[in-house]
């Protein structure tokens, strides 16, 4: 049900995507699509080129299992294909479905049957030229990491089994993502060549980010209220920062990968102007955390 479902949902959100970028969709040179929810060959990403109308030489990548960082991660890919590519346009496409996780409740499946929901979000990027009829652009992403937590790969999992995806949530999750968030960004942000007019506040004064962090827009995975709470306490954060999280995780769930893509389209659509600068932070198995930063084009 998943394999068939799963490209459908992906090709909803899609749609709309190139739809708003307003360029055909056969001008789509590359397709990103993480998933962990269907899972045979030939992949789910033939499935939705076909059902998109996309060129048959489209250059098609799947990512596969990577859960809740899968949308950071296929972003950050589709920034780096764009940026190598020139006038590449990369649609990247996140859909997951609990479905493939349905069983028996049992200690490690309730929490994830609690918490996880179906969803998908699309987006095109591209790094220029400008072409006609196209939207500019929303958020650009101005530098991108992944880190591995050392010695948290039995934290957080999923498994195929006869029965579908199992997974495994350890309850020390939100403490080791909350402990590990800050070196990750200031990675992240120290990755940064601009002029010194230009720089994000965490590059300028001291540059360690103190106090600093809460001049950023936060565009964070909402994987559970925990983590959203250790993140705010951790960076010190307003209270409003994770407002565009939060809403996202009490709306929708954590629809893993996908999470981030609605979380970037609350932000873009609220109510007072983000300021120039912010960081989008993605984590999952591993424990891996995907840190970006953001600048909303001026
Ligand atoms: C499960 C919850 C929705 C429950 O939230 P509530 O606000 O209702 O209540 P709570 O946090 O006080 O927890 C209620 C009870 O559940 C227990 N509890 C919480 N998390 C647990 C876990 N992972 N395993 C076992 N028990 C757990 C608490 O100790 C407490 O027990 P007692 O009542 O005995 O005190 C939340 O705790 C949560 O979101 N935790 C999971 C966060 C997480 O690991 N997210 C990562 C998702 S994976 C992801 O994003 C990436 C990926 O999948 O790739």
């Amino acid at each position: 049900m998943t394999v068939d479902a799963v490209p459908k949902l992906a090709q909803c959100a899609a749609a709309k995507a190139i739809a708003e970028w307003g360029r055909p969709a056969a001008d789509i040179t590359h397709l990103v699509f993480s998933t962990y929810s269907a899972c045979q060959a030939p992949t789910a990403d033939l499935r939705l080129a076909a059902l998109l109308g996309l060129r048959p030489m489209v250059s098609r990548t799947m990512l596969s299992l990577h859960g809740c960082y899968g949308g950071g991660r296929a972003l950050s890919l589709a920034k780096e294909l764009a940026e190598n590519n020139r006038g590449a346009r990369v649609l990247v496409a996140c859909s997951e479905m609990t479905l493939v996780c349905f069983g028996a409740p049992d200690g490690g499946n309730i929490v994830g049957h609690a918490l996880f929901g179906d969803g998908a979000g699309a987006v095109v990027v591209g790094a220029g030229p400008f072409l006609d009829g196209e939207q500019g652009p929303i958020f650009e992403m101005v530098s991108a990491t992944q880190t591995t937590i050392p010695r948290t790969e039995h934290a957080l999992g999923m498994r195929v089994s006869g029965g579908g995806i199992d997974f495994h949530l350890a309850i020390q999750v939100p403490t080791l993502v909350g402990q590990s968030v800050e070196p990750c960004l200031l990675d992240a942000f120290h990755g940064i060549i601009v002029d010194d007019d230009d720089a994000p506040p965490p590059c300028s004064g001291n540059g360690n980010g103190n106090g600093r962090w809460n001049d950023l827009f936060w565009a964070v995975h909402p994987g559970g209220r925990p983590i959203l709470d250790n993140i705010d306490k951790v960076l010190m954060l307003e209270p409003e920062k994770l407002a565009a999280s939060r809403h996202v995780l009490r709306e929708y769930g954590n629809m893993s990968g996908a999470t981030i893509v609605f979380v970037l389209d609350e932000l873009r659509r609220g109510r007072s102007p983000l300021p120039e600068w912010g960081a989008l932070l993605a984590f999952g198995p591993g424990i891996t955390i995907e840190a970006m930063v953001l600048r909303c084009p001026r």
